[in-house]
């Protein structure tokens, strides 16, 4: 039996990692560890109320010895990390924020975690933006090419797990997702935004009118893989976790349309693109599907179904929240 921590706990991936862990891996206790206290019910998905489960509102960045004591008490086995800056669009202005969080703030803590005798394996949430724009299925030792700050400073934390994994031993995995999605998302995401436009007969800017392709996952299949991840991966491996396939984000928004009964043109309105848009993003997954036997098992109307059943639910609270995303702490 483990302990598992979570950091970025407080994040719509971070929570369905967690119910996945309490509900799959008979876990001692799951530990969510965010910058801020527990949201709404509607952003919460109520993980608090679960057995097994506790929440801790510490700032990674700002707050390192109180995240530590927390941690000395706990004394997870797995840590698993989806604490970022995550906004790629956002990231050039105020790069070093981005910096700041996803690669110093880490690399503090490492050092510190390196200290301990309690830890089993650390797991980090990378992300598919590391290897840039492809027109082929990526593998995980192909060239990294980052099109934003964002990405840059995932790839700086990335490459520092490598180096301390080799010459210090540091039990590390990292599972590079695609995209992903899920009820409880914030709604400046594009999925939650373009269900709630749906419901609500709010229009949808269609960045430079969704050609841009992405792969996507539900977020209870990347729980899957970290679980698998923490079972059986073999300490220093890195996996890919995306789809076979990439979708354009107008398909993406085609089937959202299709979720929620509106015509596709009356939801959407084309806009200009975003700075530093990668073209295409697509993994080859097939390192965690060989070594785990991890491969997606959630497709798009089951995926879907579950984030506009969440947003009829909340309907009332989701129209009162904001749909564009503004850097914090
Ligand atoms: C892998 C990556 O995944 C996530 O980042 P994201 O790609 O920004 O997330 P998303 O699922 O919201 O996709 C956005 C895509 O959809 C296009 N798009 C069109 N029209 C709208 C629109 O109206 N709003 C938004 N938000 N996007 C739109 C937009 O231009 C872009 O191509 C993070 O987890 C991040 O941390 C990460 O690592």
């Amino acid at each position: 039996m483990k302990t598992y921590a979570i950091l970025g706990g407080g994040g719509s991936f971070g929570i369905h990692a967690a119910m996945y862990l309490l509900d799959h891996a008979n876990p001692r206790k799951v530990i969510g560890i965010g910058r801020n206290p527990l949201r709404s019910k509607a952003f919460s998905l109520d993980i608090d109320k679960r057995d097994g489960y506790q929440y801790y509102a510490r700032h990674i960045t700002y707050e390192l010895d109180l995240l530590l004591e927390i941690l000395d008490k706990e004394k997870p086995d797995v840590i698993v990390n989806f604490a970022a800056q995550g906004e790629g669009a956002v990231s050039w202005k105020h790069s070093w924020r981005f910096f700041e969080t996803n690669s110093m703030a880490l690399a503090r803590l490492t050092e510190e975690l390196m200290k301990r005798d309690w830890l089993e394996r650390f797991i980090q949430i990378g992300t598919s933006e590391m290897y840039g724009s492809v027109d082929h299925a990526t593998k995980e030792d192909e060239p990294i090419k980052p099109s934003s700050p964002y990405a840059a400073s995932k790839v700086a934390f990335d490459m520092y797990l490598m180096s301390v994994h080799k010459f210090l031993k540091f039990p590390m995995n990292v599972l590079r997702p695609s995209n992903a999605y899920c009820s409880g998302q914030l709604l400046h995401r594009v999925i939650p935004k373009a269900v709630l436009c749906g419901l609500t007969g709010q229009r949808l800017p269609l960045h430079g009118g969704g050609r841009a392709e992405k792969s996507y996952i539900h977020a209870r299949d990347l729980g899957r893989a970290i679980h698998l991840t923490a079972e059986k991966a073999e300490l220093g491996k890195i996996y890919n976790v995306g789809p076979q396939d990439p979708t354009s984000i107008r398909r993406v928004v085609e089937l959202c349309a299709e979720a929620v009964g509106v015509p596709f043109e009356q939801l959407c309105e084309v806009t200009g693109d975003r700075l530093g848009q990668d073209s295409r993003y697509w993994l080859d997954s097939s390192a965690i599907k060989t070594d785990l036997g991890w491969e997606p098992k959630i497709g798009w109307e089951e995926g879907l179904a579950d984030v506009v059943a969440w947003a009829r639910d909340n309907l009332d609270e989701l129209k009162r929240a904001p749909l564009d995303y503004t850097l914090r702490g």
